[in-house]
């Protein structure tokens, strides 16, 4: 999977977030947004994936044989990010068969594989609701990596997490990572760890 933007900028009414954005993100790379509080690294990632609308400019999203459509596109990424909740009425292992209907797991991994992963095993029946904020971060990582697609936008990480967690976290994009295009959005190292190309938005003002 390749995503080209083009000229892409973000405005919310009269205030241009960033503009004239022209990048290519490609197959097996490890991209950070970087840049300080509110200057919109998490609106880019969202104007990447295509959740919400641009403003001006163009994004494509192909493969070597093809050109995906802008509806399609979500089908071929995951998207961990503090501001979706989860259902609190559900069990782990109700959101995680949940989460199933739309995005299977890598191959060999099982339910019960993940939750192990993230150190929630013995959570497996407890509802979201009664789970800590570290927990729930944890349980959102595992459904974004362990999922079986080309693309993981990932925002602020490790936000909410212990030291076993980023731990955990670092564990699970080494191990798992593979040849997938990562985006991250973060103001942490221990989050970007492992990219190699920085977007600093303070270039696109
Ligand atoms: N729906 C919206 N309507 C108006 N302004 C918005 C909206 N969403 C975000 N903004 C503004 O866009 C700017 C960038 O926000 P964004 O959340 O992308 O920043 P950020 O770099 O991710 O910040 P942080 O590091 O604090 O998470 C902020 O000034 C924010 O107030």
């Amino acid at each position: 999977m390749m995503i080209s933007l083009d000229q892409v900028g973000k405005r919310y009414n009269y205030d241009w977030i960033f503009r004239r954005v022209t990048l290519s993100f490609e197959q097996g790379g490890r991209y950070a947004i970087l840049g300080p509080n509110g200057s919109g690294k998490s609106t880019l990632l969202q104007v990447i994936a295509g959740a919400i609308q641009h403003s001006e400019g163009t994004i494509t999203y192909s493969t070597p044989q093809e050109t995906i459509a802008h509806d399609e596109f979500f089908n071929n990424c995951t998207f961990a990010t503090p501001y979706l909740e989860l259902v609190e009425e559900f069990t782990l292992t109700e959101a995680i068969h949940f989460h199933q209907q739309f995005k299977s797991f890598l191959p060999g991994i099982e339910p019960g594989k993940a939750m192990e992963l993230v150190g929630l095993e013995k959570a497996a029946k407890k509802q979201i609701r009664y789970f800590s904020s570290g927990m729930k971060q944890r349980i959102k990582l595992a459904l974004a990596i362990l999922s079986d697609v080309p693309v993981l936008m990932l925002d602020e990480p490790c936000t909410n997490l212990d030291a076993a967690g980023v731990a955990v976290y670092q564990q699970l994009i080494t191990e798992y990572g593979g040849n997938r295009l990562i985006i991250v959005s973060s103001n942490d190292e221990q989050e970007y760890f492992m990219c190699k190309d920085y977007i600093h938005i303070s270039h696109y003002k």
